[in-house]
């Protein structure tokens, strides 16, 4: 069923409270507009500045009273005819004990009709007294053929305030763009395109950075994802070629507008694996190949000591990445947050934080492609590992001799050290048992003793490096044993 068509079961239904959160309050009046086509009612528009008019006849109606909260109650209790009241930023005024009183007792129609109340806003809390009479009704955003039309439309004004100066578009840049403007409200995709269009009188791929940024800014609401501006390719990602095809296989089924026939979005993979292998630096080259923003979940900071906030905390959090999408989102430990304990002793809230979390899991529809990460295996439920969870799990292991020298190669090249000269077979060798972190490490602790003796750095002072570190393989040879024990069977090389 169509918007029109929901709200218009309502309005039949005498529903006594509609509560709308929007920016686009002009759309809301436009759809009741429409809607008295369906059942015809008397339809007024409140707001302070101009009190309570009626608009459903050609014209405005002057205000019927002075536009104070409490005279507008009194006068929608006096309507003679079941009406439709649409209340424009009204809820500030509930802070009043009156204006709650008489707004409640209109609801409970006490002495009045059984009118429809509407209240809109950008983000309305109700009094609990008020919040059971309420019914939440959430706006469909623009899909991506009004998008485009607004985009058009801001060229339009653009080129008429520029004296007839075309917008220059790059075609390919302005389908992703509108892409990703979806999961915005009109009022806030017209602010972005025009923010693009204006700033350089062009649109084009270099735009979509900015575009991620800024509607990151916008939805985030609950403070809980963290926008990551590094994403990273694939070629700087050595080893790991079982995952990087696994992820190119589903490049276009994720990226395309329309779906493959027969082909579900997908939807994710949980790598797990020996540290500094590597994960993190999967997840952003996944956002990077995707070419969608990458954003991270920190499930430690949705835990709350209030009942029911840790829940409340994860819902806005994933609500907020679908609205987002399409997007990467990863969540780095997540043994952390959904620990395998579940016991009552935390009330039951790691339960039901996991029950939310595999319910999401199943039954998202939308473009968000989850990267989980994980080390610490055994802390994670079972739950979460049960086939058709994940796409697919992936064992990150220390990297092979192959791996090992690429990651040498990478990571000279990108401290800008001629790595011609050094052979990368023999660092492969010295470095055997080492992760690319640690090979990471040692690259750079040579460069500066090199620096500190004024000497450009050469392969003895990295092998020597390699020599002064005793890796973690070493250190914790059992865990990382054991990791590989428990991975075998249950995961998928990742190489
Ligand atoms: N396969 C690799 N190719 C290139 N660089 C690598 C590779 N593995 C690790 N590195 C380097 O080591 C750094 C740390 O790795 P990363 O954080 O991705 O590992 P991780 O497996 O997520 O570790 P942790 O479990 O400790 O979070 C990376 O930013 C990268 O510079």
């Amino acid at each position: 069923m169509g918007e029109l068509q929901d709200l218009t079961s309502l309005v039949r239904a005498n529903t006594a409270l509609l509560v709308i959160e929007t920016p686009d309050e002009a759309r809301v009046v436009d759809l009741f507009r429409h809607l008295l086509m369906n059942v015809w009612r008397p339809l007024y528009r409140w707001s302070i500045t101009e009190g309570l008019r009626r608009v459903d006849l050609d014209g405005e109606d002057a205000p019927l009273s002075p536009p104070d909260a409490t005279t507008t109650l009194r006068t929608i209790r006096e309507l003679d005819q079941r009406s439709i009241c649409l209340l424009l930023d009204f809820h500030p005024y509930l802070g009043y004990a009156t204006t709650q009183r008489l707004l409640r007792e209109t609801l409970e129609r006490r002495g009045s009709l059984a009118h429809t109340l509407v209240l809109v806003g950008a983000k309305i809390e109700l009094p609990p007294d008020l919040e059971h009479h309420a019914v939440r009704f959430s706006l469909r955003l623009p899909d991506e053929r009004a998008l485009l039309k607004l985009v058009q439309d801001e060229a339009a004004i653009y080129m008429r305030e520029h004296g007839g100066k075309r917008v220059e578009v790059d075609q390919e840049a302005l389908k992703v763009i509108v892409r990703n403007l979806r999961g915005l409200s009109l009022t806030e995709a017209r602010r972005l395109a025009r923010h693009l269009i204006f700033s350089d009188g062009a649109l084009h791929l270099g735009d979509l950075p900015e575009l991620a940024k800024l509607k990151f800014e916008l939805l985030n609401k609950s403070g809980h994802l963290h926008f990551e501006y590094d994403t990273a390719r694939f070629s700087e990602v050595a080893g790991l070629e079982r995952l990087k095809a696994w992820v190119n296989q589903r490049r276009t089924a994720f990226t395309a507008d329309a779906l493959p026939p027969g082909l579900d979005p997908p939807k994710g993979m949980l790598l797990l694996g020996v540290q500094g292998c590597g994960k993190s630096l999967a997840a952003k080259a996944v956002a990077g190949g995707f070419n969608v923003p990458l954003v991270r979940l920190d499930f430690g900071t949705l835990y709350n000591k209030y009942h029911g906030e840790t829940e409340k905390n994860l819902r806005d959090a994933l609500s907020s990445a679908e609205q987002l999408a399409p997007c990467v989102l990863w969540i780095d430990e997540l043994e952390k947050g959904l620990a395998a304990s579940g016991s009552s002793e935390d009330g039951g809230v790691s339960r039901r934080v996991l029950g939310y979390f595999l319910t999401w899991m199943a039954e998202r529809k939308s473009k968000v492609f989850l990267v989980a990460t994980a080390n610490a295996v055994h802390d994670l439920p079972p739950e979460l590992l049960r086939k058709g969870r994940f796409d697919e799990i992936f064992f990150v292991d220390l990297p092979d001799h192959a791996a090992r020298a690429e990651i040498f190669r990478l990571h000279l090249a990108r401290r800008e050290v001629a790595w011609e000269g050094f052979s990368l077979s023999a660092l492969a060798d010295a470095a055997d048992g080492f992760s690319g972190a640690e090979i990471e490490q040692a690259i750079v602790s040579a460069l500066y003793a090199a620096h500190a003796d004024g000497v450009p750095v050469d392969e003895a002072r990295v092998v020597q490096e390699i020599r002064n570190t005793r890796p973690l393989s070493v250190l914790m040879a059992e865990q990382v044993q054991a990791l590989r024990d428990w991975a075998r069977g249950r995961t998928v090389p990742a190489d």
